[in-house]
C-alpha cells in the first residue's frame, strides 16, 4: 500500500505563511557541513578524489615540465649545447605537450566519474531520507523548492568534487612540488615561493569567500527586489497610470536597480583584492626568485641551467593557485546547497550528518519522541483497530490549531469532520494519519500512538488531491494495493459507478490516464480514487471532500460505498463540505469554534 506519497501531494503547499513566520524546514538555521562528511555522503572513495588529483597534478606538471624545458632552453642556448642535448630537449617538448593532454583528459574523466556517481548516491540517500522525516518539514516547503533541492542543489554539490575539491587539491600538490624542487636548488627561493604562495592561496581564498558571501546574501535580496519591482511595475502599468502611481512604481524600480548595482559592487570588492592579492603574490613570487637566482649564479656558482628554472618556476606555480578563487566560490554553493538539502532530513535536523555538532535541546527531543514511537512504527502491536482522538489538535506551524476534539472510532464505524473552510479539517485528517505530529492531545489506534509508518499498515488516506498517474486505469488503481486483478479493479470500478465509463474505453483496464488526471472528468477522478480507497488493505481509511465533484448518481455510490466499507468492519473518517453524506457515518465532529 503506498499511501503515503498521496499525503505528502494532499497537502496544500502554501507555505508562504509558515516560511516566513515560524522556522520550519526552510527557515531553520541549517546544520554545518564539513568536507568528511560531505564525502562519505557522497560514497566517494579517497582513492578516487587521489586519482583525479593524481591525473590533474601531472598535467600541469607536464605543463610546468614545458616551461622548466623552455628554461634550460633559454639558458643554454648562449652556451651552444650538444645536438644530442637539444634532441632530448625537442622529444621533451613532445613527451609533456601531449601528456599534458592525456593527463587532463585522463583527470576529467575521474573526476567527473566521481561526482556523477556521487550525485546519484546523494540523490538517492536524500529521497530515503525525506520518505522517512517529519512530513510536516517537507509539506510546509514549496513544489518548486523541493525541486530546486533535489535537482539543482544536489548538482551543486557534487560539483563540489570537480570544481572545487580537485582543483584544490591539484593546487596544494603542484605548490608543494614547485616549492620542493626550488628549494633542492635555491633553499632561500624555496621559502620566498612558499610565502608567496600561501599568501596568494590563503588570502585569496578567504577574500573570495567573503565576495561570494557578500553576492549570496546582498545579491540575491536585491536581485529579488528588482524582479518584483520590474513584474510590478510591467504588471500594473495600467492601474498606475490610472491612479498617478506609476513615477512611485519607476522610482522604486529605480531604487531597486541602485540596490542591486551596490550589491554587486560591495561583492565585487573583496573579489578585486583577492585577484590583485595573487598577481602582487605572483609578481613579487617572480621579482624575489629572479634576484636570488641571478645573486645566487654570480655570486654563489649557481649554474646558470639551475638559475634559469629557479627563476622561471614560479610562472606556472601560480598557474595553479589561480584556480582556487573559483574553487572557493563552488565550495560556498555547494556549502549552501548541502545546507538547504539537510535543512529537510532528519540528519539536517539531528546533525548526524556532521558528526554530532549543532544538535540542539529540541533536535534531543524529537529524536526521543521518534524513539519512543518506533515499536508502534512497525505494525500495530494489538489487533485493537479503535482509533482513539485524545484531545487531538493539528496545525502547521504557523497555523492556529484547531479545537481539541475527544472521540472514538470502533472497527466498522465511521467518523465525519466538518467545519467551514480553512479551519483545519484537512490539517487534522493528516495528523489523525501520523503524517504531522499533533499541535496538542494525541491520536491512538489499538491504544498505541499513530506515527507516520502506520500510513500504509493500518491507516490508509485518500487526500482531496491524491495523484492519478499517467499509467493504465489498472495500475492507478494498483497503487493501492500491489496484487489487485483485473476482476477486483473491475469490481471496484462497478462499485463506485465507473462501469459505463470502463465500457467506453476500448483497452478496459489498460486505459493509459493522461497524468494529473488531464483526461478524466473531475467526477471520473474522485471516482476513480474512491475505487483506490475501496481497493486498500488497511482497516482504517481516511477520506478527504470525497463528495467533491460528484453528481446525485455519485453521492449514491459514495454512500453505498462507505457502507460497504463498514459492513467489511473497516472504518472510515470522512472531511466533507457536503452535510447531505453525513449520513452513513455515526459521529460528526464539528471544529468551527462556537
Ligand atoms: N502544507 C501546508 N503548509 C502550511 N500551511 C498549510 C499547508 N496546508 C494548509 N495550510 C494552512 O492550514 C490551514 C488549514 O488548512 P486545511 O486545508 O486544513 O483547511 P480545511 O479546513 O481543510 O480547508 P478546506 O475546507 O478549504 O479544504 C490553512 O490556513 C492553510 O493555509
Amino acid at each position: 500500500m503506498n499511501t503515503a506519497p498521496h499525503a505528502a501531494r494532499g497537502a496544500k503547499r502554501d507555505g508562504s505563511a509558515a516560511s516566513t513566520a515560524v522556522p520550519t524546514a526552510a527557515s531553520a538555521a541549517p546544520p554545518r557541513l564539513n568536507v568528511r562528511s560531505l564525502l562519505r555522503e557522497a560514497e566517494v572513495r579517497p582513492l578516487r578524489i587521489a586519482t583525479s588529483v593524481g591525473a590533474g597534478t601531472m598535467a600541469l606538471g607536464s605543463a610546468i615540465g614545458l616551461a622548466a624545458v623552455a628554461a634550460w632552453l633559454i639558458a643554454e642556448a648562449a652556451q651552444m649545447p650538444s645536438p644530442a642535448a637539444l634532441a632530448v630537449a625537442a622529444v621533451s617538448v613532445r613527451f609533456f605537450g601531449i601528456a599534458r593532454g592525456v593527463f587532463r583528459y585522463l583527470e576529467r574523466l575521474a573526476s567527473h566519474e566521481t561526482a556523477l556517481s556521487g550525485v546519484v548516491a546523494l540523490r538517492t540517500r536524500t529521497y530515503d531520507r525525506v520518505a522517512q522525516s517529519d512530513a510536516s518539514r517537507v509539506l510546509s516547503l514549496k513544489r518548486g523548492d523541493i525541486v530546486a533541492r533535489m535537482g539543482g542543489d544536489i548538482d551543486a554539490m557534487g560539483d563540489a568534487v570537480v570544481r572545487s575539491i580537485v582543483p584544490l587539491g591539484v593546487a596544494a600538490t603542484v605548490s608543494l612540488i614547485a616549492v620542493a624542487i626550488t628549494t633542492a636548488c635555491l633553499p632561500l627561493a624555496g621559502l620566498a615561493l612558499a610565502l608567496c604562495l600561501a599568501a596568494a592561496a590563503v588570502l585569496g581564498g578567504a577574500l573570495t569567500w567573503r565576495s561570494a558571501k557578500l553576492a549570496a546574501e546582498a545579491g540575491t535580496v536585491a536581485a529579488a527586489r528588482v524582479s518584483t519591482a520590474t513584474l510590478e511595475a510591467i504588471e500594473g502599468a495600467i492601474e498606475n497610470r490610472v491612479w498617478g502611481r506609476r513615477d512611485d512604481a519607476l522610482a522604486e524600480l529605480r531604487a531597486a536597480d541602485r540596490d542591486a548595482e551596490d550589491a554587486s559592487e560591495l561583492a565585487a570588492r573583496p573579489a578585486a583584492w583577492a585577484a590583485a592579492v595573487i598577481q602582487a603574490s605572483q609578481g613579487v613570487a617572480l621579482v624575489v626568485a629572479l634576484w636570488l637566482a641571478v645573486t645566487a649564479a654570480h655570486h654563489a656558482g649557481l649554474p646558470p641551467t639551475t638559475a634559469a628554472i629557479v627563476a622561471l618556476l614560479p610562472l606556472s606555480a601560480f598557474e595553479a593557485v589561480s584556480a582556487v578563487p573559483g574553487a572557493v566560490v563552488q565550495a560556498f554553493r555547494s556549502a549552501a546547497a548541502a545546507r538547504r538539502v539537510l535543512a529537510i532530513t532528519p540528519e539536517g535536523e539531528s546533525g548526524q550528518v556532521n558528526g554530532d555538532e549543532g544538535k540542539s535541546a529540541d533536535d534531543g527531543e524529537h529524536a526521543r519522541e521518534e524513539a519512543a514511537s518506533a515499536p508502534a512504527m512497525a505494525a500495530p502491536a494489538t489487533d485493537d483497530l479503535t482509533l482513539a482522538l485524545n484531545g487531538l489538535s493539528a496545525a502547521w506551524p504557523a497555523m492556529r490549531p484547531t479545537r481539541p476534539v475527544t472521540t472514538t472510532l470502533r472497527p466498522g464505524g465511521a467518523l465525519g469532520i466538518v467545519g467551514r473552510s480553512g479551519i483545519g479539517k484537512t490539517t487534522l485528517l493528516l495528523t489523525i494519519a501520523g503524517v504531522l505530529r499533533p499541535a496538542a492531545g494525541s491520536v491512538t489506534v489499538g491504544g498505541a500512538p499513530v506515527t507516520a509508518a502506520t500510513l500504509g499498515h493500518t491507516i490508509a488516506i485518500t487526500p482531496e488531491d491524491a495523484h492519478v498517474f499517467g499509467t493504465t486505469i489498472l495500475e492507478n488503481l494498483r497503487v493501492a494495493r500491489g496484487d489487485v486483478t483485473p476482476e477486483q479493479a473491475a469490481d471496484a470500478l462497478r462499485a463506485v459507478g465507473l462501469e459505463p465509463w470502463l465500457a467506453s474505453q476500448p483497452p478496459g483496464l489498460d486505459t493509459i490516464l493522461g497524468a494529473g488526471a488531464l483526461t478524466v472528468s473531475g467526477g471520473e477522478r474522485r471516482r476513480l480514487l474512491l475505487a483506490r480507497a475501496l481497493l486498500s488493505p488497511a482497516p482504517l481509511h481516511l477520506i478527504d471532500e470525497p463528495a467533491e465533484h460528484l453528481d446525485a448518481d455519485g453521492i449514491d455510490a459514495l454512500r453505498s460505498l462507505v457502507l460497504a466499507m463498514k459492513a467489511a468492519g473497516r472504518s472510515v473518517v470522512i472531511v466533507t463540505h457536503d452535510l447531505g453524506i453525513l449520513d452513513v457515518v455515526d459521529e460528526v465532529v464539528s471544529l468551527d469554534v462556537d
